[in-house]
């Protein structure tokens, strides 16, 4: 049987099929665009009449009559005129095209009036504030209206206000404080709690701007950032308040975030740090996160009054000199600590004087970290011993010529229960947790721009540099990695900035070269002794080594030192590196074990 042939169009018809339908699709365009006005009339034409046959349908019937009667006379008035009823068509065509015409869809029923609403509410808050009963023209009045007052407005996907200008009269008085805080109050109240909010005051042009700030990301983990020696990141903030970004380098998702970015050094403007916060809001956190950067170019003291074994990762690794958690310990490490700044300082000072670089000895950075210092403070007072925190004058004072930087962290009720050079020479400042307006200010020297939250997530406060703007900050998750809490992912993050431990800690011996070992054991008799001679005056009260605080340096002659050796050399066992060149009273070794 002879095969039939496929009809064409099936055979080679893919190609023609689509061109058709284009040529159908194009002819459909054209005619719809020449039709247009038509189909807007015959659009408008049946919006008329549903509007007439609803109109009908909603009038009384008793009314109907009347209506009826309305009509026809019209319709007779128009018959009669010359020209009526070209005119009348012409006037319906014009009403009908208007009614046809395309709009954007309306906005779901109800919204505008609880938008209007909300916005009446606010202006009827603010007519107490922004009135004066002999002002002729008031701009805020009871039953007033808000479109005046409120030039500028924006709302979120919940209907509650996301961005507001708010217009007030000249004589509001807004270079008070007060009268600012009272406004920031009673709107924060009345746009919805939860949120926080940023309130921008141009006191030329009498204008309030609110926006609600989006949170600060929280799942920043530790990291090395991206930053040039000398700078610390204390955390991130919002992108409106800093110039510069950082990008991350942890985690999959590649980002630029803000930073706030605190300088130390002899340049800087605020050599020392002072973290203030509510037990359990993250101050040690902070203090994890700013050592594990400093431990990248410096040496670290630290000395822990909370006693909670927080630092005990950093015990024994490169570069961290001693973590004290008694006060003996503490006592002579921070009394080493001030004899070293003393040191330090007149060695530069000398070099100075004969016209030579500051020498080498005096370069590397020294970060002395005393977290709740207050509690050894009661602990001294009980037992007649000094207070730690007199011994950071001088590290305080001339710690910026010395490289010498202090970092404090206490509780935010502690604030009257630190020393006066604590509180002077500490002019970074972070407040982290809740915190009234009141305490924010009274801890950072001036209120934030935004009004704080009764709930917030660890590592959240402010941060102020000297006299700058006050910042939101959330601090990049440090935990500790000893913490059984903590993310298994925040605990490599930090086990990977640890430097190598080349200090034994807890009896584990850190693994060294063979031609290193002898050497070492060397250096561990030479602790031993060093031990031994600190241990017959640990009895004795503290206190009593070189610094004398309220001297000032630059006099007087380096205190001498005992047995001097260097931490690193006798604790670390590494005789790998070169032999640091600060030496360490046998006092400060002793306190390491102590
Ligand atoms: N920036 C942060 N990101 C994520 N979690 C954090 C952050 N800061 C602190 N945390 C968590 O909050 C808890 C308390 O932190 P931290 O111990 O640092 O607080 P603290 O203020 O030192 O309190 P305390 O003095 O009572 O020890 C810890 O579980 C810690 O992991």
């Amino acid at each position: 049987m002879a095969r039939r042939p496929l009809p064409r169009i099936l055979s080679n018809g893919g190609a023609q099929l689509a061109r058709s339908r284009e040529l159908a699709r194009t002819a459909a365009d054209g005619a719809t665009d020449v039709l247009q006005p038509l189909i807007t009339i015959a659009r408008g034409l049946r919006r008329l009449a549903a509007a007439a046959r609803r109109r009908w349908s909603e009038t009384p019937k008793d009314r109907r009559g009347a209506l009826l009667f309305l009509v026809a006379s019209v319709v007779l008035v128009v018959a009669l005129v010359p020209y009526g009823p070209l005119l009348a068509v012409i006037v319906l065509m014009a009403a009908a095209a208007w009614q046809g015409r395309d709009r954007p869809p309306a906005a779901p029923e109800g919204t505008d009036d609880t938008r209007t609403r909300r916005l009446q509410s606010l202006y009827e808050a603010l007519v107490p504030y922004f009135s004066l009963a002999e002002d002729p023209d008031p701009l805020y009045a009871h039953g007033g209206g808000w479109e005046k007052a409120f030039p500028a407005y924006e709302f979120d996907d919940d209907g509650r206000v996301a961005h507001l200008v708010i217009r007030y009269p000249a004589y509001f008085t807004d270079g008070e404080a007060e009268s600012r805080t009272r406004i920031e109050h009673l709107l924060t109240a009345k746009s919805g709690r939860g949120r926080e909010y940023h309130f921008t005051w141009d006191e030329e042009a009498n204008h309030l701007s609110v926006d609600v700030l989006a949170p600060l990301p929280t799942d920043i983990a530790a990291q090395r950032f991206v930053t040039a020696p000398g700078e610390t990141v204390l955390g991130f903030t919002d992108p409106t308040r800093v110039q510069r970004t950082l990008p991350l380098t942890h985690g999959v998702e590649q980002r630029d975030v803000p930073p706030v970015v605190w300088r130390t050094g002899i340049r800087s403007t605020e050599p020392h740090l002072l973290v203030l916060g509510q037990p359990g809001t993250g101050t040690s956190t902070l203090l994890r996160s700013v050592a594990l950067q400093a431990l990248h170019h410096g040496d670290l003291l630290i000395v822990d009054g909370g006693g909670t074994g927080e630092y005990a990762c950093l015990v024994g690794r490169d570069g961290v000199l001693a973590v004290e958690c008694g006060l003996t310990g503490a006592l002579t490490s921070l009394e080493w600590a001030a004899a070293e700044t003393e040191r330090r300082l007149i060695s530069v000072n000398r070099a100075r004087q004969q016209g030579l670089a500051a020498p080498d000895d005096t370069r590397r950075p020294l970060w002395v970290f005393l977290d709740r210092p207050t509690a050894f403070t009661h602990l001294a007072a009980t037992g007649g011993r000094r207070d730690p925190q007199t011994l950071l004058q001088v590290p305080l004072r001339h710690g910026r010529a010395a490289n010498v930087t202090v970092v404090v962290a206490d509780q935010l009720d502690a604030l009257d229960g630190l020393t006066d050079a604590v509180r002077q020479h500490t002019r970074a400042r972070v407040v982290l947790g809740p915190a009234s307006a009141d305490e924010l200010s009274n801890a950072l020297g001036a209120p934030p721009h935004t009004t704080p939250l009764d709930q917030v997530p660890p590592g959240r406060g402010y941060a102020r540099l000297g006299t700058g703007p006050v910042h939101r900050l959330q601090v990049p998750a440090t935990p500790d990695p000893y913490d059984d809490a903590t993310s298994e992912a925040h605990r490599q993050a930090v086990l990977d900035l640890l430097p190598p431990r080349t200090t034994p800690a807890d009896g584990e011996q850190a693994p060294l070269p063979p031609e290193a070992e002898a050497e070492a054991e060397a250096k561990a008799k030479a602790v031993s002794m060093a031990k031994a001679v600190s241990m017959e005056k640990e009895d004795t009260p503290a206190g009593v080594t070189a610094s004398e605080p309220e001297e000032t340096a630059t006099d007087t002659e380096p205190a001498p030192m005992t047995a001097p050796v260097t931490v690193e050399k006798t604790a670390a066992g590494t005789p790998t590196e070169p032999a640091p060149a600060d030496p360490v009273p046998a006092e400060a070794v002793a306190a390491e074990t102590s």
